[in-house]
């Protein structure tokens, strides 16, 4: 399956927040939805599932029109909607069942993922005597009881200690390796940088990059190396390149410690090293840059 979003804009009592979000992503990858507080992710997962219209683009899965209600589909929304006195299992395969799951799957199913995500202990206790990470889990086995073909995930680390997110990482793995389409918006690249395939940065209501990661990471390492030097400090070193290598390289950042150099596009690597070997620099690295999700995120989401 391949759902592609087209164009999507919204307006909240005349206030456009979002001013035309695509994206696309395919089954068996996961597509990690980022962007700042305000950015646009939530209403455009909530367009995505039918809560809000979209004032105009379109949704497509196949190339028809995608109608949610057409499809399985697991949802962790923001706002984690259980009941708080109801116990574990038994909202959990009521819920199933509203799904159109019948009673005997929604019962194993309901086990099997308690299970897998370690809260079976709590299967009979009520939802709000449960700590807020082990609720978490619990929304989480509602979202996946229904063996779902298409899996959005708004935020779902928040709330997560290192193991139980840990537990979630490896959940979503499986879940591509399933051949499931995955989308999850999220602030912490660390996790999206793990497993997605695709990414699309949001800002400020727009798609500020989007597509396959390791091709942008490439795309965005290209032209850039990495400089230190032993008998330097870095001020020293920055100086030596924007004086007397400022016809090949501009000092692209200060790092702890490094620099992170971009060559001119007629220069290459080895012009660069000649000169720096000229001015006695004892080299300790020069290598690509490759840069994390951090790095692009911040210099993309801080340029606009
Ligand atoms: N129901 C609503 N009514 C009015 N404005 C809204 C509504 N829902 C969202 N907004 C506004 O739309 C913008 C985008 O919000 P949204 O929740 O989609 O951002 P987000 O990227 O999910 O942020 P966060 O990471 O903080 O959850 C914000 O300016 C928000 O105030």
């Amino acid at each position: 399956m391949k759902l592609e979003v087209k164009g999507l804009k919204k307006s909240f009592s005349g206030n456009e927040v979002l001013h035309g979000i695509s994206f696309s992503v395919e089954s068996g990858k996961a597509l990690g939805l980022l962007g700042r507080n305000g950015a646009g992710k939530t209403t455009t997962i909530r367009i995505l599932m039918d809560v809000f219209k979209a004032d105009c683009g379109e949704i497509l899965i196949d190339g028809k029109k995608f109608e949610p209600r057409n499809y399985q589909i697991g949802y962790l929304p923001e706002e984690r909607g259980l009941y708080p006195k109801k116990k574990v299992t038994e909202q959990i395969v009521y819920l199933a069942q509203l799904r159109g799951v019948s009673a005997k799957d929604a019962k194993e199913n309901t086990k099997v993922w308690l299970k897998k995500l370690g809260i079976e202990e709590y299967a009979n206790r009520t939802l709000d005597s449960l700590s807020k990470g082990n609720q978490q889990k619990v929304q989480l086995a509602q979202t996946l009881v229904c063996n779902p073909e298409i899996v959005i995930l708004d935020e779902p680390f928040s709330g997560l200690d290192p193991v139980n997110a840990q537990i979630l990482k490896d959940t979503v793995r499986e879940l591509i390796s399933q051949n499931k389409l995955v989308i999850f918006s999220s602030h912490q690249m660390s996790y999206v940088e793990e497993f997605c395939e695709e990414i699309a940065i949001v800002n400020k209501g727009e798609v500020v990059l989007s597509g396959n990661l390791k091709e942008i990471k490439k795309e965005f390492g290209n032209n850039r190396l990495i400089l230190s030097a032993n008998n330097l400090t870095l001020s020293g070193l920055e100086s030596i390149c924007k004086d007397k290598f400022k016809d090949l390289v501009i000092v692209n950042e200060v790092k702890k410690n490094y620099l992170i150099l971009e060559l001119f596009d007629s220069v290459n690597k080895n012009q660069l090293l000649e000169n720096i070997l000229k001015e006695n620099v004892e080299i300790e690295t020069f290598s690509i840059y490759d840069p994390d999700l951090t790095d692009i995120f911040v210099k993309k989401v801080g340029e606009e």
